[in-house]
């Protein structure tokens, strides 16, 4: 069974990860998303095992303590976790996964799956980053000018990405990563040698 493609989507808070995440969800239902373990208290709307797993700072050190997470980070004064066991089990199962996280984390997977494809989203410009953050009005301006450095920094680790895609309009960046994805399959496919398989195949019909 072929394994599952581990796709790490990241880039600054308010960029649109997570709504790029949910058109994509709709759009690519084979497509399995991670769910992460927080700190952070729930925003308006927000389900515990739906947009994240809701802990305590106990809780959340009991999973780091028993190996739970496949990485985790502090952002901007709270903790975030990709669970271990799901991503495994999902890539062993021959599903592509895909992890919406911030830089950091991002740069702790690929330490661990260097084989993975590693996706950065970015905003048209600053301004429009710094736009989308107080557009969507769930951080008091302290913390949006906190998000806006945090978010400088992480432009600056562009470099550790395979691709930038350019979240100017959501249909058009989900449309981007929808071919990023099937080019990493072609590109495995080359890669796992499987045109030797089917030679092997054919001389044995002969
Ligand atoms: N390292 C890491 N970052 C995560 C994880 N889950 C979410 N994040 C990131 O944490 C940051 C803050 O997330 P959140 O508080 O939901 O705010 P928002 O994404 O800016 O709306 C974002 O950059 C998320 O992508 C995780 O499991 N690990
Ligand atoms: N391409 C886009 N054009 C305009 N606004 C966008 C776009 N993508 C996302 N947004 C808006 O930007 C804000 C931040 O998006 P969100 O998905 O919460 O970002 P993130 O998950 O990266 O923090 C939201 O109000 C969202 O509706």
């Amino acid at each position: 069974m072929k394994r599952g493609l581990l796709i790490v989507l990241s880039g600054p808070s308010g960029v649109g990860k997570g709504t790029v995440c949910s058109v994509l969800r709709r759009k690519v239902p084979d497509l399995v998303y991670s769910v992460s373990a927080t700190t952070r208290k729930p925003r308006k709307g927000e389900i515990d095992g739906v947009n994240y797993f809701f802990k305590s700072r106990e809780q959340f050190q009991e999973m780091i303590d028993s190996d739970a997470l496949l990485e985790y980070a502090e952002y901007v004064g709270n903790y975030y976790g990709t669970p271990r066991d799901f991503v495994e089990k999902t890539l062993e199962s021959g599903k592509d996964i895909i992890l919406e996280i911030e830089v950091q984390g991002a740069l702790k997977v690929k330490e661990k799956f260097p084989e993975g494809v590693f996706i950065f989203l970015m905003p048209p410009s600053l301004d429009e980053l710094k736009q989308r953050i107080e557009g969507r009005g769930t951080e008091s301006k302290d913390a949006i000018d906190h998000r806006m450095s945090v978010a400088i920094e992480e432009i600056g680790l562009l470099r550790h990405y395979d691709y930038a895609v350019t979240n100017d309009d959501i249909e058009a960046a989900c449309h981007r990563i929808q071919c990023i994805v099937v080019a990493e399959h072609c590109r495995r496919e080359r890669v796992m040698g499987d045109f030797a398989a089917m030679q092997h195949a054919s001389t044995k019909k002969a």
